[in-house]
């Protein structure tokens, strides 16, 4: 066994998706596209000291259930360290970087032998299964910025990309439950994110990707009076800005928030995606 291994995995802001369940965690998903970021979750594993694993976010203990169910399947009692450039909880996948990171250190440290692929499907069903969130965890493994043509893990699903890469600024006004959102009817989302992923496959520029995810925004009903002021104040500059799917959170490209006079967080698209250090 080694003493420790530490994965950092991109942050993941959804600009559209579709909802898509299935019995089999694995097999459930989304389908969608978003920009994996060069702001992300650096996630450390040991062995614990006791029988119990533990988790910590940026110091704080904190109860993560699909770092837990990676932990689990893996069968590995680990202390898990994370940190996190990103908040939690507001449209970053901060969850779904846990768990594949989890997965990647896990997987060293503990020397289970498994592949990529099939770790990436341990942290998709993970999170599936906990309902928060649906097709970060594929989305961050392939990095760049992704459109997820067909739902799943990677054994099922369908990814290709939009090849470009962009400067990204963000604001955060607070948080949305992933899961309260997912367990409620996503009927209209899915059909707005049906809508938004026939755009952008038919035109797969960064462009088209923002547009589509505005109207997604719109007709899926989640825009806050923040958000929503936000992103009128970055089109007034001429800039492209949408809400980070879910949470309350502004993203645009290239210098939109601060040409609109905000003090945004500022990073960029990740050209690659998870990866051991
Ligand atoms: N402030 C917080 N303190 C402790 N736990 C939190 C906090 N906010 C969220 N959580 C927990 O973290 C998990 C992940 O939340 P959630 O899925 O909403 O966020 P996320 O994965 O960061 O991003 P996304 O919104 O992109 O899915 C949930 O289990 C939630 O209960
Ligand atoms: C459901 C979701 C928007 C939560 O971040 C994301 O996992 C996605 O795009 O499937």
């Amino acid at each position: 066994m080694r003493e420790e291994a530490t994965a950092f995995v991109p942050g993941h802001i959804t600009g559209f998706f579709s909802a898509h369940p299935a019995e089999d965690p694995t097999k459930a998903g989304s389908r969608g596209a978003g920009l994996t970021l060069t702001d992300g979750v650096e996630v450390t594993v040991e062995p614990a000291a006791g029988p119990e694993p533990t988790v910590v976010l940026d110091g704080e203990p904190i109860d993560v259930d699909p770092v837990t169910t990676v932990l689990d399947t893996l069968d590995a009692p680990a202390r898990v360290e994370a940190e996190s450039d990103l908040p939690i909880g507001s449209g970053f996948g901060v969850s779904g970087a846990m768990a594949i990171g989890t997965a990647l250190a896990a997987n060293r440290v503990f020397e289970r032998k498994l592949s990529r692929n099939e770790l990436v499907t341990i942290a998709h069903g993970a999170e599936v299964q906990a309902g928060t969130g649906l097709g970060d965890v594929v989305a961050q493994a392939h990095g760049g910025v992704p459109i997820r043509l067909e739902p799943g893990g990677p054994q099922d699903n369908k990814l290709d990309a939009i090849p470009a890469r962009a400067r990204v600024e963000y604001v955060t006004f607070g948080q949305l439950s992933t899961s309260e959102v997912l367990s409620g009817d996503t009927d209209q989302l899915t059909a707005a994110g049906t809508e938004a992923l026939s755009r952008v496959v038919e035109e797969p520029t960064l462009l088209s990707f923002m547009y589509a995810s505005r109207a997604f925004a719109r007709e899926a009903g989640l825009l806050t009076e923040d958000v929503v002021g936000t992103i009128e104040d970055v089109t007034a500059v001429g800039g492209q800005a949408s809400m980070a799917m879910l949470g309350e959170t502004v993203f645009a490209l290239g210098t939109g928030l601060s040409d609109a006079g905000y003090d945004p967080a500022v990073c960029a698209t990740h050209p690659a995606g998870a990866v051991l250090k």
